[in-house]
């Protein structure tokens, strides 16, 4: 078992060992310090039958547990409850089982920013979404006898949540009430001058349940640990951008009433997205990272007072992937005749992205800004100048006729040699390391240009993917008029493959210019795939 809880100047982060006899959680923080606490599963073994019989013994005599069983993960927590903190916990069965590393994180955090705000004395913070275990209030009541408000919209959750509180005898510190609100802090103000000094969220994560399975990056490893969750913890409208973005929103009315906002957010492009949000306020914070195995999590806070600097505290962890993924710019050229605003420009790029198979979402629309996720699942930028090399070659050996004679029928239309081209195609992809520079250069446009009259004149097939590359000057997708109308180009995709890229493209206007800036942020075709959409923009723009 735990021996004895560190005290705040400690840790934060779970890692399992499994060659060690137990579980071992170091708890890195957020905090300055560091701590290892040891949890071991001998004893908890010999505490707990619930644990013994999860229980396995391998060859080797070690006693190890299956963390990809959610049972097994319940099971887990609420014996770490019940030995650390004398917590009796029902954690059910359809809901999330809270990981305690990750939640004490968050509380160590929050005991930090409260220090540097000099509170420590009569402390009451507000949980929003606290879930059926109640376990930030629980956590918080118990360690360090907070005064918490917890708050759900879910009733199953709020009645197992009710029941977690009155069985661990602590409704004196913690009060659980139901949101039924469309807001996320306001309505608790409404009718109660209350006064609090934080308030903390662990927001549902994702936008819809396909999102929930195809939010991890292909290029990471399996998480180890099992998946728990309801629909209803996991998913929101908007995402967790949206849900961060509400708390926002009414914490610029609610400045007098509580000292420190903070939220968890769980993916990197929000994090981004969210930080922005702030500075585009003018407000400053502060974040940090919450690192458990695999997982990692990003707490952001702010405050509208003045008796500590968030911006100035030292952020345990700087988002390395911010720094590593620092965005590419350009400046949009002016194209005569054509408009230049975030609205126009967005509505280029969105053909260049449908043109491209390239599937956006749009995460960010304000004035001068417009931010969309963009995912491609295939290489629909580098392969059009190859498939027509290989096109024009076979052309070629097909006027020569003995060369390739021996091969395909020279009767044969060429349509019908696709295999041959895919073939030679794919024998040529490894060492075809084509620079994206020369990959669409003037020259080549007005190849595609020549081909496209030529397609025209032959009446192609409109579906072939050069054809319609080359249709575009003729289609312009740019009416100066016409306002953003398609917010999501979702391609029909039964089996969708793992992202070969995918980013986050911003346009913005400052003063008289607009960028366009791409940020990697996850795909098998690293960052080198992101650099070449963007140089197929870049070599495409003033050709639409
Ligand atoms: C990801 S779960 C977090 C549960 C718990 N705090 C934890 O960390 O394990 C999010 C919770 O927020 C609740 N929720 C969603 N929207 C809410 C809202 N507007 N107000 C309060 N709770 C909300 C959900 O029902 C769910 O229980």
């Amino acid at each position: 078992m735990i021996s004895s809880f560190p005290p705040k100047e400690d840790i934060v982060s779970f890692f399992i060992d499994s060659s060690m006899l137990g579980l071992f959680l170091s708890v890195f923080l957020a905090s300055s310090r560091l701590s290892t606490v040891v949890a071991d599963f001998k004893k908890l073994a010999h505490s707990y039958p619930q644990f013994s019989s999860i229980c396995r013994l391998d060859v080797t005599g070690k006693i190890t547990i299956d963390f990809k069983d959610p049972r097994v993960l319940r099971v887990l927590t609420a014996c770490l409850l019940k030995s650390d903190f004398d917590l009796d916990v029902l954690i059910p069965e359809d809901r999330l089982v809270p990981t305690l590393p990750l939640r004490l994180n968050y509380i160590l955090w929050i005991e930090d920013l409260l220090e540097s705000f000099d509170r420590t004395d009569n402390i009451k913070g507000i949980d929003i979404g606290t879930g059926a275990c109640a376990i930030y209030p629980l956590l918080a009541a118990k360690k360090n006898n907070w005064h918490m408000i917890g708050t759900e919209t879910d009733d199953e959750s709020l009645k197992i949540a009710n029941k977690n509180v009155k069985q661990n005898n602590l409704d004196s510190l913690i009060s659980l009430r139901k949101n039924q609100s469309k807001f996320t802090l306001k309505y608790l103000f409404l009718e109660e001058n209350l006064q609090c000094d934080f308030c903390m969220c662990n927001p549902p994560f994702y936008v819809s349940l396909q999102e929930v399975w195809e939010s991890r990056s292909p290029a990471r490893p399996p998480p180890k640990n099992g998946f728990t969750g309801s629909p209803q913890e996991l998913v929101t409208e908007g995402g967790e951008l949206q849900f961060c973005r509400q708390i926002l929103e009414e914490s610029q009315e609610l400045k007098d009433n509580i000292l420190i906002f903070t939220t968890m957010i769980g993916h990197k492009y929000n994090l981004r997205e969210f930080l922005l949000d702030l500075k585009a306020e003018g407000i400053k914070c502060t974040t940090t990272e919450f690192c458990q195995g695999r997982v990692t999590r990003w707490g952001v806070a702010w405050s509208f007072h003045n008796s500590c600097d968030l911006s100035k505290l030292e952020n345990h962890k700087k988002d390395k992937t911010t720094k590593k993924n620092s965005p590419i710019t350009f400046v949009i050229p002016k194209v005569p005749d054509q408009s230049y605003t975030v609205e126009s420009i967005s509505n280029k790029l969105k053909y260049i992205l449908d043109d491209l198979k390239i599937e956006y979402k749009i995460i960010t629309k304000r004035k001068n800004v417009l931010c969309l996720n963009i995912i491609a699942y295939t290489n629909t930028w580098s392969n059009q100048r190859r498939k027509r090399r290989l096109q024009k070659q076979l052309d070629n050996e097909l006027m020569k006729k003995p060369k390739f004679s021996s091969i395909i029928n020279i009767d044969t239309p060429i349509i019908e040699n696709k295999g041959i081209i895919e073939q030679s195609l794919e024998r040529q992809k490894k060492d075809d390391v084509e620079t994206i520079e020369d990959c669409y250069t003037n020259d080549s446009l007005r190849k595609k240009s020549e081909e496209s009259n030529k397609c025209k004149k032959d009446g192609a097939a409109e579906n072939n993917t050069d054809v319609d590359a080359i249709k575009w000057p003729n289609a312009r997708p740019v009416d100066n008029s016409s306002n953003i109308t398609s917010e999501i180009n979702v391609i029909e995709n039964t089996s969708k493959p793992n992202p070969l890229s995918q980013a986050i493209v911003k346009i913005n206007q400052k003063e008289d210019l607009c960028f366009l800036s791409i940020e990697y942020v996850g795909g098998t075709g690293g960052k080198e795939s992101v650099h070449q959409i963007l140089q197929f923009i870049k070599n495409n723009w003033n050709k639409l």
